[in-house]
């Protein structure tokens, strides 16, 4: 069975009430017309009935509200049945009402009543369309009665209505198709819409190798964070990584395989950093670290931990063990390295000195 769209139970949980004020609007217009006619008690009757039954429903649209919002399936699918059931209840009252004016007003007021009722069936198509089934059972529960009705009077006039009604029957059901189907096609393209805009955030942000976040976002990203880390006084460090002679990786097993360390790599560093540390692919065997609330003491000793990590790993790929090295740059925000591009280049030429000692070593 094809379930339904929760946004298009959510439209009918946001119409309910407004359709339920409209409701009671035209019960108050009936109770106005007929109360010269009909006896006073039993008007009376119909009207509590008709007020605890927009309670209800009301109620019905609260708890729908919360399971939507719970995601409780059993919940909302309790909520649906009750939906339906209540729409039956409130279909039984209005044909109550055309049984009462039959009754007790003189003719043509069938008509009137007759008039009234296809009025609240063509307003519900608009709040309870999203739910198709539900509005062709209530649909259906309105208009037969109302044949019946027309039936038991039998003059021409209500012959005739009869016959305009099995015409106006299709085309208010093909009204409700189509609001339907207007809706869903309209929350499938905005559906498809936030879809694109997560494959076009990740894509934008994200580097496709190593899943770590990308050059733009790491430099777009650190500078929000050197903003709030300034303002509270907070110190920032940042670790410029990049793997010794990498390129005799690529040159001797591949570039394959060059990739294949590349992305281990990332999974392993990303082990040993923090929630709130910014790791990222700055370019080629290039990272970037920016630490948060770390001293450059700290980062020196958090970046020598990265690099013996990385001495004593292996990686292996296709049952070939490749083992590689890092150079780290650290740099401290300060007075003099205020911006991000300060701290990268700092960290940068602190890269240098260390490849220009031997490399496999933090700097300073
Ligand atoms: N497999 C792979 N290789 C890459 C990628 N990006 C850059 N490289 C390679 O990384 C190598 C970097 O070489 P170099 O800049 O000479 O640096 P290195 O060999 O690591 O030497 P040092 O940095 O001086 O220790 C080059 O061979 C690039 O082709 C990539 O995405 N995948």
């Amino acid at each position: 069975m094809p379930t339904i769209h929760p946004k298009l139970v959510e439209i009918v949980v946001e119409q309910t009430p407004r359709a339920m004020i409209a409701m009671l609007i035209v019960s108050s217009a009936y109770v106005f017309i007929f109360i010269k006619y009909i006896p006073l008690l039993i008007l009376l009757v119909w009207v509590v009935f008709q007020i605890f039954l927009a309670a209800s429903r009301f109620y019905n649209i609260k708890m729908f509200k919360k399971h939507l919002s719970q995601q409780s399936i059993k919940g909302v699918k309790n909520n649906k049945t009750l939906f339906i059931a209540l729409n039956i209840f409130q279909a039984v009252m209005w044909t109550t009402s055309s049984i009462l004016v039959s009754i007790y007003a003189p003719p043509p007021f069938e008509l009137v009543s007759f008039v009234m009722i296809i009025g609240i069936i063509t307003a519900a198509a608009l709040s309870m369309s999203s739910l198709y089934k539900a509005y062709l059972v209530f649909f259906f529960s309105m208009i037969i009665p109302q044949i019946i009705i027309m039936l038991y009077h039998g003059e021409h006039q209500h012959i005739s209505i009869v016959i305009f009604t099995s015409i106006y029957i299709p085309a208010t059901i093909l009204l409700s198709k189509a609001i339907l189907n207007s809706r869903i096609s309209s929350i499938e393209a905005h559906d498809e819409l936030e879809e694109k805009a997560g494959e076009l955030h990740t894509l934008s942000t994200i580097d496709s190798l190593t899943k770590i976040y990308n050059r733009g976002y790491f430099f777009a990203l650190s500078n929000d964070i050197l903003l709030i880390s300034e303002r509270e006084k907070k110190k920032v460090s940042l670790l410029m990584l990049d793997i010794d002679h990498f390129k005799k990786i690529n040159d001797n097993h591949g570039h394959q395989t060059g990739d294949f360390v590349l992305e281990h790599l990332a999974k392993k560093i990303k082990k040993l950093m923090r929630k709130s540390d910014i790791f990222a692919r700055i370019g080629g065997e290039e990272f970037a670290i920016l630490l948060n609330n770390t001293s450059l003491k700290r980062a020196k000793i958090i970046a020598d931990k990265v690099r013996s990590t990385v001495e004593d790993s292996v990686f292996s790929h296709n049952s070939v063990p490749i083992k590689i090295t890092l150079s780290i740059g650290v740099s401290e925000l300060n007075e003099n390295n205020c911006s991000i591009e300060d701290l990268y280049k700092q960290a940068d030429e602190q890269l240098y000195r260390a490849k220009e000692n031997g490399r496999n070593r933090v700097f300073p």
